[in-house]
C-alpha cells in the first residue's frame, strides 16, 4: 500500500494547467476534479490528497508540513521566501515580473512610490538599484495605481502585455521570468523520498517531452 501524499494546489489560473500536467504524467485524476468546489479532494487510486489553496498560500501549507508537495509560481516563491525546497520547474503559467508605469515619466525625486502585490520583491529590487522608494501593497488591479496617481511605478506580472497596453502603461524593467514550480516540505522529502522521486521522474518526462 502506497503512503498518502498531500499536494497543495493553487486555485486560479495555474490549476487547470497543473491538473493537465499531472494527467499527462500518468496520474489518474477523475474528470469531475476541475468542477468541484471542495477544498480537499482525495484521489484514492493514486493515494493523493489535494488541498486547494490561494496561490500565495501554497508555500505556507508546504512549509508547515500539512502538505508534502505544492505547486507555486516562482513569483510567490520570491515573495514568500518559505523554508521549502524547489524540486522542479514545471514550465507552466509562464509570465514575468516587471516594473511598469505611465510612459515618459520619471519617478518622483521626493518619496517615490511603488505599488505592488509583491512588496518584498519590489522592495528588494529597488534596494538593489540603490533607489529609496515607498512600497504600497495592493491585492489586485495593480495597474490602477499609476493611472489614478497612487504610485509612480508598479511591480506586477506581465504575460501578454494586454493589461499594460489597455491601461496606457509601459514596461520599464524586467525583473524575473516566472513559471510554476513543484515544491516540497524538507521533512517529507526525506521521509517520503521514494514516492516523491517517482512523481518527480514522471513529471520530468512530460516536461522534457518523453511522454505525451
Ligand atoms: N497573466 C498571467 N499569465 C500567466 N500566469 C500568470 C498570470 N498572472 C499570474 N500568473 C501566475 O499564476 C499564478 C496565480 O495567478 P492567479 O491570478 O490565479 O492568482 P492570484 O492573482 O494570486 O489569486 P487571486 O486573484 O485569487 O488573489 C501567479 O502566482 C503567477 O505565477
Ligand atoms: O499581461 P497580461 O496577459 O495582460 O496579464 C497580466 C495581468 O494578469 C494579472 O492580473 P490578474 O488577471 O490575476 O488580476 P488581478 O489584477 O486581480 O491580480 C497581472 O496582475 C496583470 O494585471
Amino acid at each position: 500500500m502506497k503512503e498518502m501524499l498531500t499536494i497543495a494546489m493553487p486555485k486560479g489560473r495555474i490549476f487547470d494547467e497543473a491538473v493537465e500536467l499531472l494527467r499527462q504524467a500518468g496520474f489518474n485524476l477523475p474528470p469531475e476534479f476541475e468542477d468541484s468546489r471542495k477544498l480537499i479532494i482525495d484521489v484514492e487510486q493514486e493515494q493523493f490528497r489535494f488541498i486547494l489553496a490561494k496561490p500565495m498560500d501554497v508555500p505556507t501549507y508546504v512549509e508547515h508540513g500539512v502538505a508534502d508537495l505544492g505547486i507555486a509560481g516562482k513569483d510567490v516563491m520570491l515573495e514568500e521566501e518559505r523554508d521549502v525546497y524547489e524540486l522542479l520547474d514545471l514550465k507552466i503559467s509562464a509570465c514575468y515580473l516587471a516594473v511598469a508605469g505611465l510612459p515618459n515619466t520619471k519617478m518622483n525625486d521626493v518619496a517615490p512610490k511603488v505599488a505592488s502585490k509583491y512588496p518584498n520583491v519590489a522592495a528588494a529590487y529597488f534596494r538593489e538599484q540603490g533607489e529609496q522608494v515607498e512600497i504600497i501593497k495592493l491585492n489586485g488591479s495593480i495597474e490602477l495605481a499609476p493611472i489614478i496617481g497612487l504610485s509612480d511605478r508598479i511591480v506586477d506580472i506581465v504575460s501578454t502585455g494586454k493589461t499594460l497596453v489597455e491601461n496606457g502603461l509601459v514596461e520599464y524593467e524586467r525583473i524575473a521570468d516566472i513559471t510554476s514550480r513543484l515544491i516540497v516540505n524538507p521533512v517529507s522529502y526525506r521521509t517520503k523520498d521514494e514516492r516523491i522521486s517517482e512523481i518527480v521522474d514522471k513529471l520530468t518526462d512530460v516536461i522534457h517531452g518523453v511522454r505525451s
